[in-house]
């Protein structure tokens, strides 16, 4: 079965990759010109651990291969892949002008029986309007074959896509057609282990799942967010309340980790979908709408959290603050709607002095973060960060921070204010001595009794 996969993101760089590593040739395509000349000299436009590995063996074995030219690729699939991307649009409904882009060329170029498997996600409907379209594109062409669709969407996480593509949480496949169902079926059989399970379904509920399970999680956060707030002020200990929580499997300890807001491609921008939906078809989302207004308060209270304590007169002029950590999780590049952003701002804007490090997120800081450009003292590491800082801010858990000469650091600073907006170091009891130290959902007093018992 040959595979076709448009556009190289996230999930269809990591996706194309994987399959041609269980052998199938897989031909991977995009409209950005230049990422397509990297990918074809094995540079991956991504920091994706495991990633250029895959891309090296896949380019060296001969079974993946780049192109733009969607002709091409689509002519010589069996298997066509859409996975570009789907941002919010500035009411928070999914723009869906690339898939459009793509099913277009589908349309046009398709020149025998195709599966379209569609792995970015869309909102409810989308999938049966796309089968729709290509009916009616290959009627009025007169061709003598059909296209079937599928539903099949993906539930990695950026840092560790590689291995979630290899063995993923369950397989949804939402279609109607049996011989888009057996034809995705035989190509996981290939490679996903007996006991991932497989769910079919129907389209709507397919694309309803994905954005489900997104929003759910969003809510998870958001509502251990605002427990860790209460937390801080009424001396309980967030981290604990996850663990007593976290002990009922009905609850379970995934995603009760407290933090600065959630981030990333997706939770902000599929539970704005969900909610434009719902507004659509006349429901009312209030617990997601919740759970966004919470992670936007959550950005927010950062801010006045660290100004809280650092201000003179109600602002941070003269203060110099040093931020770790800028993509919105560690093991990635990838800044979008990171936390980071907003939490910045609201500093620059309160006049602190911001110098920041992140282990891979600043190129894409300096390249995408513009307005930031010239506020922002980039630097080579953390320790060169804290330098002179007054405060440092933890804003990304990147296992590296762990390692750190904590009393070169301390004396290197002009204050020592640390703020750890994940609560990294809430049971290290020598930064926790050497610095203010500032976690999460919890405060000195009640460490103090903790430490007293
Ligand atoms: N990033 C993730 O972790 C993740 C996980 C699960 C699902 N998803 C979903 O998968 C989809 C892709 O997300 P992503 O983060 O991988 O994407 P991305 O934004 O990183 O990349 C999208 C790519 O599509 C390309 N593109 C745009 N128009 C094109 C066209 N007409 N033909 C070919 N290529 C085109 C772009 O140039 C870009 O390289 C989204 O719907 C997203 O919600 C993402
Ligand atoms: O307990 C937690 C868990 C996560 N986060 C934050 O939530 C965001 C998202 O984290 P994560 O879910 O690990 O990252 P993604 O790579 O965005 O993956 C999510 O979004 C993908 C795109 O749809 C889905 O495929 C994945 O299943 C889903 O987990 C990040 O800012 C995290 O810091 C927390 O604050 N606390």
């Amino acid at each position: 079965m040959k595979i076709g996969i448009m556009g190289t993101g996230y999930v269809g760089l990591v996706h194309g990759a994987v399959l041609s590593s269980y052998g199938f040739p897989v031909t991977c395509m995009d409209v950005d010109a230049a990422k397509i000349e990297r990918l074809a000299d094995g540079i991956s436009p991504i920091y994706e651990p495991g990633l250029d590995e895959l891309l090296a063996s896949g380019l060296r074995d001969g079974t993946l291969s780049f192109t733009t030219n969607a002709k091409q690729a689509i002519q010589s699939s069996d298997v066509i892949f859409i996975a570009v991307g789907t941002p919010a649009k500035e009411d928070g409904s999914a723009n869906l002008s690339y898939v459009q882009e793509v099913v277009q060329s589908i349309g046009k170029y398709a020149n025998d029986y195709k599966v379209v498997v569609c792995k970015s996600t869309m909102p409810v409907g989308t999938n049966r309007g796309i089968a729709r379209y290509l009916d009616g594109v290959l009627k009025a062409r007169n061709a003598p074959f059909r296209i079937d669709v599928a539903s099949n969407p993906e539930f990695l996480r950026q840092g560790k896509a590689v291995g979630d593509s290899r063995h993923p949480s369950r397989i949804v496949i939402g279609t109607e057609n049996e011989e888009a169902k057996l034809r995705l079926q035989s190509l996981y059989d290939v490679h996903i282990r007996q006991d991932v399970p497989f769910l079919y379904t129907n389209p709507e509920t397919a694309e309803m799942i994905k954005y489900a399970s997104n929003s759910f999680l969003a809510v998870k956060i958001s509502f251990v967010n605002e427990l860790a707030l209460l937390s801080e002020k009424v001396g309980a200990n967030i981290q604990d309340i996850a663990a007593g929580m976290g002990l009922d499997d009905r609850i379970s300890l995934h995603f009760l980790q407290a933090g600065p807001g959630y981030g990333g491609s997706c939770f902000p921008k599929d539970t704005q979908a969900l909610i434009d939906v719902g507004r659509k078809n006349g429901e009312e989302l209030y617990v997601v709408r919740a759970a966004i207004a919470a992670n936007e308060k959550q950005k927010l209270k950062m801010v006045h959290k660290i100004n809280d304590v650092l201000s003179f007169n109600g602002t941070l002029k003269g203060k110099t603050i040093a931020v770790w950590g800028l993509s919105f999780k560690p093991e990635t590049d990838d800044i979008r709607s990171a936390p980071s952003y907003d939490i910045i701002s609201g500093l620059l804007g309160r006049g602190a002095a911001v110098k920041a490090y992140c282990p891979q997120g600043m190129k894409q800081a300096e390249r995408l973060w513009t307005d930031l450009n010239g506020s922002v003292a980039y630097c080579e590491n953390e320790a060169d960060c804290a330098q002179n800082a007054d405060a440092i801010v933890l804003m990304t858990e990147w296992e590296q921070f762990r390692e750190n000469s904590w009393d070169t650091i301390v004396k290197s600073m002009r204050g020592n204010a640390f703020f750890d907006l994940r609560n990294m170091f809430a049971g290290h009891a020598h930064v926790r001595r050497l610095f203010d130290y500032y976690p999460i959902g919890s405060n000195e007093l009640a460490y103090a009794l903790e430490e007293a018992q």
